[in-house]
């Protein structure tokens, strides 16, 4: 199976220099990588990749690696020409397994282009675009977080041309957009599928009051929280989007229902405490006055949301009675990600299923199974692949446990699953999974018949094996 490797993406802020290109304009490597620069993509099948620059655009370089293993942090890219020049291209973004596109049995002779910086790259501007000499490696990750970003905002636009993909890497995406913006994942990805859904001209909406909304919105997530951050509020809006593109959702949308799904996915746990609902309530702590005890967290997110979109006045401009609307489908489609009512919804969405009496005609038919999406969406890491499903696993396992310790120091009953000296995360994940998620996703994978469904399922089974022991 050929491996690709998503090469983060680097751009020079001047023209490569004419003696750091070889006779055909390329550059070979000397590097363990032991790449050829040169070779048409034609070659690429023998060579094991290639680096070559875009004659119309030289500030660009393409870089293509096929299956190897990289070790160290990155390679040194030196002139054909003895003792020449040399340029550092750092992989360290690739080192972690995520960062890997595997293609296997078809040539994915995309390259990747690179995008050229209308400012110099903090490390190159005050030299010339290529340091002489042996390129020292760079700082630690954590001074060239920044850097790192610079570099490779071109990778994550190349990610979000594959928004729409199951395998989708959110944690990646996070890591190559945050240092540019201080964590706009969010907006990124609500903007980018605002963009794709044509929802900005068919609803008219103003730009800049689509920037402050997200803002406002990046701002109510608490970075905080081991698990209920802004990431994850992006990752079930990416979920969503996967859920639209099904071709029973697809062909018979509105664009309002699209509007409402996408913003339902951003907002449905907003300023999330980090804590359940018990908690609040033991604590007696003011959401839990403010909403009697019932559906503290949903409503406190649904509220929230209602705020932003009027404080940004991104639908201010419509009717408003479409806005009390939209305001309230909003409420119903939040509230459906109570998990503490996931057993009756269940029941309901099954008695349509046997009936067989659901309508993608019917607006309320339609509604249900957004709210549906919305709850899979919610709860979908355990059908995520397993490198990216364990990370989600040990962040909500940490939010219990952070939840544990508190109740532990205030000297209350510590809640279900929250006593990290009586619980481990491999029971946590198979309890859940096979109580919580399958039943979910088994009923939507009965309503969606879809290589998708089909997909989020084998994950699933995958991941109950490994946290149960049985994986081999
Ligand atoms: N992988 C997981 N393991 C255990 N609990 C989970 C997992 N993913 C989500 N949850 C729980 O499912 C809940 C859905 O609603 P919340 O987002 O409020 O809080 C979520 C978590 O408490």
């Amino acid at each position: 199976m050929e491996v690709y490797y998503q090469l983060p993406v680097l751009a020079l802020d001047r023209p490569v220099p004419k003696h750091v290109l070889g006779r055909r304009g390329a550059i070979s490597l000397n590097s363990n990588a032991s790449l050829f620069g040169g070779r048409s993509p034609r070659q690429l099948s023998k060579r094991r990749g290639a680096i070559s620059y875009d004659r119309t655009d030289q500030t660009a370089l393409f870089i293509c690696l096929l299956d190897m293993r990289l070790t160290g942090r990155g390679i040194i890219i030196k002139s054909e020409k003895r003792g020449g020049t040399k340029l550092w291209v750092d992989f360290r973004l690739l080192h972690n397994q995520s960062g890997v596109g595997c293609v296997s049995g078809k040539r994915h002779r995309q390259h990747l282009s690179l995008q050229r910086y209308l400012h110099p790259i903090r490390g190159f501007s005050n030299s010339s675009a290529l340091p002489t000499g042996p390129v020292a490696p760079p700082p630690p990750p954590q001074r060239t977080l920044g850097l790192l970003d610079q570099q490779y905002y071109g990778q994550a636009s190349v990610m979000l041309k594959r928004v729409a993909s199951w395998n989708f890497d959110i944690f990646l995406f996070d890591r190559l957009t945050d240092g540019i913006n201080k964590g706009e994942t969010l907006g990124c990805v609500l903007q980018h599928l605002f963009h794709k859904y044509g929802l900005i001209e068919l609803f008219g909406l103003d730009p800049l009051r689509f920037h402050k909304f997200a803002g406002l919105l990046q701002e109510y997530y608490y970075t905080r929280n081991p698990y209920h951050t802004s990431v994850h509020a992006a990752d079930v809006t990416q979920a969503m989007c996967c859920f639209l593109q099904e071709p029973k959702l697809a062909q018979s949308l509105t664009s309002w229902d699209i509007l409402l799904a996408l913003l339902g996915a951003a907002t449905h746990d907003l300023s999330h405490p980090g804590v359940t609902q018990d908690f609040l309530i033991k604590s007696n702590h003011y959401l839990a006055l403010l909403y009697q005890d019932g559906a503290v967290l949903e409503n406190h997110h649904w509220k929230l949301g209602v705020c932003i979109l009027r404080e940004s006045g991104l639908l201010s401009h419509l009717p408003v009675e479409d806005r009390l609307c939209f305001e309230g489908r909003l409420n119903s489609l939040i509230l459906a990600t109570d998990i503490s009512k996931q057993r009756e919804f269940l029941s309901r969405f099954d008695a349509h299923l046997k009936n067989d009496d659901l309508s993608m005609n019917n607006g309320n038919d339609r509604h249900l199974i957004l709210q549906m999406a919305l709850k899979c969406a919610d709860i979908c890491n355990p059908c995520r692949p397993a490198v990216i499903s364990k990370q989600w696993s040990h962040m909500v396992t940490q939010e219990f446990f952070q939840q544990g310790d508190m109740e532990r120091a205030l000297r209350q009953e510590i809640s279900p699953l929250c006593d990290r000296h009586s619980n481990d995360m491999a029971s946590i994940q198979t309890d859940f999974i096979s109580f919580v998620a399958e039943p979910l996703f088994t009923q939507w994978a009965k309503f969606c018949k879809s290589p998708l469904s089909r997909c989020m399922l084998g994950n699933l089974q995958e991941n109950k094996r490994y946290w149960s022991g049985s994986a081999p």
